[in-house]
């Protein structure tokens, strides 16, 4: 079965646990955490203290720290010791030294996750299939909560679980960006492992039949 993350980016932060819980509760399966820096993308959102008081919270969550920064190898560890399960960074931002960042992330103890924006080839992940244990496709321009699905992103992330299958391993596929009750559906025909949720998800009246649909597919 797919897996929900919701993205707590939608989250009322002044009722963080209180949203996170409902979502939980709802039947969510993770908490995404989107960090911005303002640098490499054009918003600033929140950092490891945040996640840390969160995951002082709700212990036994398991916490998928996106990390839109220009240089995710200095803060994986702080984001380590706050909590995160898996960290994921953006290709983008370290073309040349991607090897290293996951190297950072490991040593901290976390999974390791590699993104990449809409405009990046799919193929530019493709060395990292198997050596990371996910790989995010970004289905809007990483940034900002509540944007429209590019529709083109289904047809990336089956060309990404094509290769995956020729190489025989079991790195995972996540999508995040306008996840809904239509788009994800799409998105799990192609093949994709997690959805992100950010709107779609907090801003429901009744979250569980969100949670419901995407799991039924
Ligand atoms: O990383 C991002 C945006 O940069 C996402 O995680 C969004 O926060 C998802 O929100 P919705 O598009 O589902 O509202």
């Amino acid at each position: 079965m797919t897996k929900i993350a919701a993205s707590i980016l939608s989250a009322d932060f002044a009722n963080l646990k209180h949203d996170c819980t409902r979502l939980l509760e709802a039947g969510v399966d993770l908490m995404h955490f989107d960090v911005m820096d303002g640098h490499f993308v054009p918003n600033i959102s929140y950092g490891a203290p945040v996640l840390k008081c969160l995951h002082a919270a709700m212990p036994d969550v398991y916490y998928d720290v996106h990390l839109m920064i220009s240089d995710p190898a200095r803060y994986a560890a702080d984001f380590a010791r706050a909590g995160a399960s898996l960290i994921t960074f953006h290709l983008e931002a370290v073309p040349d030294t991607a090897e290293e960042v996951i190297a950072a992330i490991r040593a901290a103890g976390c999974q390791v996750g590699i993104s990449i924006r809409p405009g990046t080839p799919v193929e530019a992940v493709f060395p990292y299939l198997g050596v990371v244990d996910l790989i995010l496709v970004m289905s809007v321009e990483p940034g900002f909560g509540g944007q429209k699905f590019i529709p083109t992103t289904p047809t990336r992330i089956a060309a990404i679980c094509a290769e995956r299958t020729r190489r025989g391993c079991d790195t995972l596929i996540e999508v995040d960006g306008g996840i809904n009750t239509e788009t994800g559906p799409l998105c799990i025909a192609a093949g994709v492992d997690w959805l992100v949720a950010g709107s779609s998800l907090f801003h429901a009246m009744d979250p569980a039949a969100v949670v419901n649909v995407l799991h039924s597919k």
